[in-house]
């Protein structure tokens, strides 16, 4: 995996209370890293120290093993959780100016704003006042503002909050592709499900510390309990008396259930002793599932 931002042993207090505890989490680029937490967990601050908004007490976060400086800094796409956009601006003046600043020469700061414009389906209101937008067109000005610039890194603090479902799938299409593109993005969410079907690699924090961080699918692995699902022919009630079984769930011909000694080939052959088998298989974690399990 091709590494290139590396938080490590991050430490931050506000007074006395200490916010941030030995965090440390690696983002790679050409994917999406989810960032997870509840409210409160220390997401937002760990997204500021990041982008040089706020300083750590303790740690480091290096890019390609370089410590951030401006100029590298410069390359990053940050979207804040208090939205900051002009309300009296219109959308495209706004989003060029952001480019200029951030270097983009007039024609090309246009050029990429109608294009963004474009992509995040708000062209129609280029003209308009920003405080004219309803909230979900505010969020997806602030979107392409983080984009202007086709940054390496993308920081983008609860970029689905208020969005419809449309424009979710909208924002998350556009984030596959800077991936794709070979973009690092870190992203931070509490809406699990978006999380789960959106991200390549989690971090999860919770009380300022980091209770896991990985490969999603890989974290779903480790976390799996010894849970199979089945699907038979006729009334699935027998595995109830089966030894090393448990049952979860039984609908019907349907079945979960955890496996607590022996085989699941045993099971499997047991059930096809009684008859058909339609389905059979290990069921995988949700990430909110794994979520409840590591931040208790
Ligand atoms: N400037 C500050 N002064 C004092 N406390 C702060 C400051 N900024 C954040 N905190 C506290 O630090 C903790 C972590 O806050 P942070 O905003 O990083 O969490 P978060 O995970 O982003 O939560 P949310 O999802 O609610 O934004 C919270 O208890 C918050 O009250």
């Amino acid at each position: 995996m091709n590494t290139v931002l590396t938080v490590d042993g991050v430490d931050r207090s506000f007074g006395e209370r200490q916010v941030l505890k030995d965090v440390s989490f690696t983002v790679a680029a050409g994917r999406l890293t989810g960032f997870v937490g509840a409210n409160g967990a220390g997401k937002t601050t760990t997204m500021r120290i990041i982008l040089g908004v706020l300083a750590a007490d303790a740690g480091t976060v290096t890019w390609r093993g370089e410590p951030l400086d401006r100029g590298i800094r410069q390359r990053f796409g940050y979207m804040p959780e208090e939205r900051g956009l002009y309300p009296k601006m219109s959308v495209l003046e706004q989003i060029v100016y952001l480019g200029r600043l951030q270097g983009l020469g007039a024609a090309e700061a246009r050029d990429r704003t109608m294009a963004l414009l474009e992509r995040l389906e708000l062209a129609g209101r280029a003209d308009d006042h920003v405080q004219k937008l309803s909230l979900g067109n505010q969020q997806r000005a602030q979107i392409a503002a983080a984009l202007v610039h086709d940054p390496e890194l993308l920081v983008l603090d609860e970029p689905f909050s208020g969005l419809d479902p449309l424009a979710v799938d909208n924002v998350v299409a556009v984030l596959r592709e800077r991936a794709a593109a070979g973009a690092a993005v870190l992203f931070s969410s509490h809406q699990l499900d978006v999380v789960e079907r959106l991200c390549d690699d989690l971090v999860i924090i919770a009380d300022g510390t980091i209770r896991a961080a990985g490969d999603r699918a890989a974290l779903r692995e480790q976390y799996a309990l010894p849970r199979y699902a089945i699907e038979v022919g006729a009334d699935a009630g027998w595995l109830r008396d089966l030894p090393g079984v448990t049952l979860v769930d039984l609908d019907g011909r349907n079945a979960v259930f955890d496996l607590d000694s022996g085989s699941d080939q045993d099971v499997l052959r047991a059930a096809l002793d009684r008859g058909p088998v339609h389905a059979f298989g290990p069921v995988r974690p949700s990430l909110a599932e794994i979520f409840r399990e590591v931040v208790q």
